[in-house]
């Protein structure tokens, strides 16, 4: 039953636990959308060249400071980008100074600027075991890339092939499953109780594939994961709404210009920052769960994170429609934002 009744939801303010700031121009231009609205936001390391290093983390984080509106408060936690070189002393160096929150591991290949990914696991045993041990979370693109896995199976071929084997060996590593999209990933999540979280994007519990290909192709539907059937839509809103302490908000907001969307080979990413919560909202409404709003994009993030709740509250009041934009500017050309295909009528009072 949708939660008509309910037109006025005060919650603590909300982070975003996956998102893509880029960087020079792109990351002047999308940056204010999202601290409108949130406090944090792990900010993804697949820079051309990657973010891999805690100077590199440093240096990126003085930039997303520096591009910051006037009087915003916004916290960048930083990621290191997981290369098969990578030192563990230098990413136990950016834990402990409080540069880096988490490691990002992209299998080689999986997505958008991934090549410096990781090829062999076991490579990359030592970092994982110290991470382990210093209690720094693994943040993981859990797709494998081998070209004959079917695009659709990618997600749940990953855990039985790379996840199961890396968190039997590893049980003590923190892990978290970065954009789920299927009901596979879900119920791996809701059946192993230690040390295992995901993240759901705004888009993923709003379309399915069809919102991608039937009757005309939509490039700006079109991310990675890429969008699942409808039963696994479903899944994800589920668990998003459940209360679940292990499933939280990662936007995965993904800028990329409409040039570089509207091409024979276009880029996967899909621009949600300016309007998420008020997509959130609509899907919590429908759901009537609106009062597990503030579990899934508030508190659950940092409880696993192990930092603070936010102090800060936010206000959605329903209303009229509201007329967000279809594409903002940035001086690299403009970006589309996410169309729900449905009117939003949550107005957010920060
Ligand atoms: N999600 C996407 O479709 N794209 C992301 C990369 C990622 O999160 O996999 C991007 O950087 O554009
Ligand atoms: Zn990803
Ligand atoms: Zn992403």
């Amino acid at each position: 039953m949708p939660d008509r009744a309910i037109t006025e939801l005060t919650i603590t303010r909300p982070d975003d636990w996956h998102l893509h700031l880029r960087d020079g121009a792109m990351l002047r231009a999308v940056l204010p959308e999202t601290t409108r609205h949130f406090e944090r936001a792990i900010v993804m390391p697949n820079l051309v060249p990657p973010v891999v290093t805690a100077a590199d983390a440093a240096a990126y984080r003085d930039r997303i400071m520096a591009a910051r509106p006037v009087g915003s408060n916004f916290t960048p936690l930083m990621m290191l980008y997981l290369t098969e070189d990578t030192d563990p002393d230098d990413v136990e160096h950016a834990h402990a100074s409080g540069i880096a929150t988490a490691v990002k591991l992209y299998p080689a290949g999986a997505t958008t600027n991934s090549s410096s990914g990781v090829r062999d696991f076991d490579k990359v045993r030592p970092v994982l075991d110290r991470m382990a041990e210093i209690g720094m979370p693994l943040c993981v693109h859990g797709e494998v890339t081998d070209s004959e896995i079917d695009i659709f199976d990618r997600e749940a071929v990953f855990i039985d092939r790379v996840l199961k084997p890396i968190r039997k060996k590893n049980p003590d590593l923190r892990v978290i499953m970065e954009h789920v999209t299927t009901e596979d990933a879900v119920d791996y999540v809701r059946d192993n109780r230690k040390n295992l979280a995901a993240t759901i994007t705004t888009h993923h519990l709003i379309i399915n594939r069809n919102h991608v290909l039937a009757g005309g192709i939509r490039p700006h539907y079109y991310c990675l994961p890429v969008a699942k059937r409808e039963k696994h839509r479903v899944a994800l809103v589920q668990a998003a709404i459940s209360g679940d302490k292990r499933f939280f908000l990662g936007t995965d907001s993904a800028p990329h210009t409409d040039a570089n969307k509207l091409q024979s080979c276009g880029c996967a990413g899909v621009f949600s920052a300016t309007n998420t919560m008020s997509c959130l909202a609509e899907v919590f409404e429908a759901a009537g769960a609106l009062p597990k709003l503030e579990a899934f994009a508030s508190l659950n993030g940092p409880a696993f994170y192990g930092l603070p709740a936010n102090t800060d509250t936010i206000t959605l009041r329903k209303g009229d429609p509201i007329a967000y934009p279809d594409h903002i500017e940035t001086g690299d050309g403009p970006v589309t934002l996410f169309d729900p295909g449905f009117p939003l009528h949550w107005h957010i009072e920060t």
